[in-house]
């Protein structure tokens, strides 16, 4: 069982609470004792007190256990209150560090695994893991039980202390290793049910596409499918938990067995006193509730294990767009970003751009134009360094951009693409997000550059105005707009439209558009587009084809040549 492994691995979560620990271990062991401590005084009731007649040692005893028992009740209740802040505290602090893990992660991470199961990382996987907290506690008072009453068996009598403790040592070793199986099953069961929260979240978000589409019964017929699935390996990974869980109890019965009958025997022959064999009795009956609620324990440990393997996944992902440790800070844009012989693959089967290499100079309007799946976003994901070229460079005013801080590169683009992510909250709030620390004033300069200030005015709530579930109270053209404050508001020197307009109507494009020409005067623009009439106003127009650029020039030189562009340009002024 990976029990040391998950005791490392949650350890380093406990660390700040330590002194929590040491109250709640006080608090263990002071029940367990006290628990023993009840079960041993039968004894001294019996063969000190009762049999003698000592009356006033019956009192006192009995005085003893009433004091125990008072101080038993308020340890308990304060113990229940310090576990409950122990575990929150613990499951807030991976928490925490998994999320503040995935803000640095690549986007290739998230492209990767799947929404809703990294969700259920934060959801399920902790709750499981919050269990095995709970349990393990108990694990812990039901351990420190068992090891005073093993204690005390001996004290009573080594013999029979001996039976019980070999007994005891083969009811925890022996479910040990169907225990590995166990966790390995629970481990992809977990798995599973990440698998179905993320079809779940994805059916949520497109069930407009599902009713069009009709595709009602497919999805709840492949939902069916993955409910089997799971149901598969629930079964096989339960039945091993219960197995751990059953295997002491049964064991346990044969020691009990055999303790009773040599110990009658013992008693029968005067070896060990009346006393003796009651107190081991109830020594012994003690010792299975104890162990029923040890391995009652188990299988929430087994699954609180998984979870924390999952998370510990997680928690090791290695973001694939690093700062080096020596990153330097980019100062403002001043002169050129060039591309030099850059190759990059998104996978062995997904080509994304190969040995490409251009100049992009500051002032410049440039627009990249070529086929669906030419490669064009692949050099703003470049350029943004949400990916690093696999050979070649990109140098930013002569720096590599490996050598840059991503934040200091990131602080001087501004990005408006062509889905749009807004937050459920206020339009202003919204545009905030382009520079946390604007002013309202700013914001506003921002949204009357982006031509929306007349808009929000208009709305009864102003900038205050929700703009609901992913922006859903919104129309497409207002979305851009606060898209573009947004990106305006960081006063970027390099703006980016990544067919940002492709969505839109002609006329709502072409005012948009003729925004963004009154802000590119002192700014460097890059668009990319599949609307080839947009490249008419670039000073160079970049034509991509295959990862490849495959022509570059003004719009007339690059008629002239009569290749993809001039076809492309055909096609779009013959309609
Ligand atoms: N995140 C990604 N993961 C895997 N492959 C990707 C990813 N993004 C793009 N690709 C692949 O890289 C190639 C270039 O895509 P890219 O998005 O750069 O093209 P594009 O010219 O911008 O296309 P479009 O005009 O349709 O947006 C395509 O074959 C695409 O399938």
């Amino acid at each position: 069982m990976n029990l040391m492994w998950f005791a490392r691995e949650i350890n380093k979560y406990i660390v700040p609470y330590k002194w929590l620990v040491s109250l709640l271990i006080a608090r263990e062991i002071f029940e367990a004792a006290f628990d023993s401590s009840i079960r041993m005084s039968l004894k001294f009731i019996i063969d000190a007190a009762i049999i003698p007649q000592n009356y006033s040692l019956l009192v006192l005893i009995l005085l003893l256990l009433l004091g125990g028992a008072i101080l038993f009740i308020f340890i308990g209740l304060l113990g229940d209150y310090w576990a409950i802040v122990f575990q929150i505290s613990v499951i807030n602090n991976i928490r925490y560090s998994m999320f503040a893990h995935l803000q640095n992660l690549s986007l290739e991470f998230f492209e990767r695994r799947s929404t809703g199961d990294i969700a259920n990382c934060f959801s399920g996987d902790t709750e499981k893991v919050e269990n095995s907290l709970i349990y393990g506690l108990i694990l812990v008072l039901e351990l420190g039980s068992i090891f005073f009453s093993a204690i005390l068996m001996f004290f009573l009598n080594w013999q029979l202390g001996l039976i019980s403790c070999i007994g005891l040592t083969f009811c925890t070793i022996a479910p040990a290793k169907i225990a590995q199986k166990a966790i390995d099953k629970s481990y992809q069961i977990r798995d599973k049910q990440g698998q179905i929260a993320n079809v779940v979240q994805e059916n949520i978000v497109s069930q407009a596409m599902v009713k069009l589409f009709g595709l009602q019964f497919q999805t709840i017929n492949n939902f069916f499918q993955d409910l089997q699935a799971l149901k598969k390996v629930y079964v096989k990974a339960k039945f091993y938990s219960y197995l751990v869980q059953r295997i002491p109890t049964l064991v346990f019965v044969f020691v009990q067995l055999a303790v009773i009958s040599i110990g009658a025997v013992m008693a029968y022959k005067n070896i060990i006193t009346v006393g003796t064999i009651v107190s081991f009795q109830v020594l012994l009956v003690g010792l299975n509730l104890n162990i029923l609620s040890f391995t009652f324990s188990l299988p929430y440990l087994i699954d609180g294990i998984a979870a924390m393997q999952r998370i510990c996944v997680l928690l090791a992902e290695v973001p694939q767009v690093q700062d080096a440790s020596d990153a330097i800070e980019l100062a403002h844009f001043s002169s050129e970003i060039s591309f030099n012989n850059v190759t990059f693959n998104y996978s062995s089967e997904r080509k994304g751009v190969n040995n490409l290499s251009l100049r992009i100079h500051k002032g410049d309007f440039l627009v990249f134009v070529g086929h669906s799946g030419a490669g064009k976003s692949t050099i703003v994901n470049l350029l943004t360094r949400l990916y690093d070229p696999e050979q070649g460079q990109i140098l930013f005013d002569g720096v590599d951009l490996r050598s840059c801080s991503q934040k200091s590169l990131r602080e001087q683009i501004g990005l408006v693409s062509q889905e749009v992510i807004l937050f459920n909250t206020s339009i202003q709030e919204n545009i905030r997000m382009g520079y946390l620390g604007a002013t309202d004033e700013q914001i506003e300069t921002a949204a009357k550059d982006a031509e929306l200030h007349e808009f929000i005015l208009s709305l009864p709530q102003g900038y205050d105005t929700p703009v609901g579930n992913r922006g859903g109270q919104l129309s497409g053209g207002q979305r851009q707009r606060i898209a573009l404050a947004r990106a305006l508001l960081r006063k970027p020197a390099i703006l980016i439209l990544d067919e940002a307009t492709s969505a839109l109507d002609p006329i709502t494009e072409a005012e948009i558009l003729a925004t963004v020409d009154k802000i590119a005067k002192n700014r460097t623009v890059i668009v990319i587009t599949h609307r080839i009439t947009q490249a008419i106003r670039a000073n160079v127009i970049f034509v991509m084809e295959k990862g490849c650029i495959v022509a570059r020039g003004h719009h007339a030189d690059l008629i002239k040549q009569g290749g993809l562009y001039a076809t492309l340009w055909q096609q779009v002024t013959a309609d």
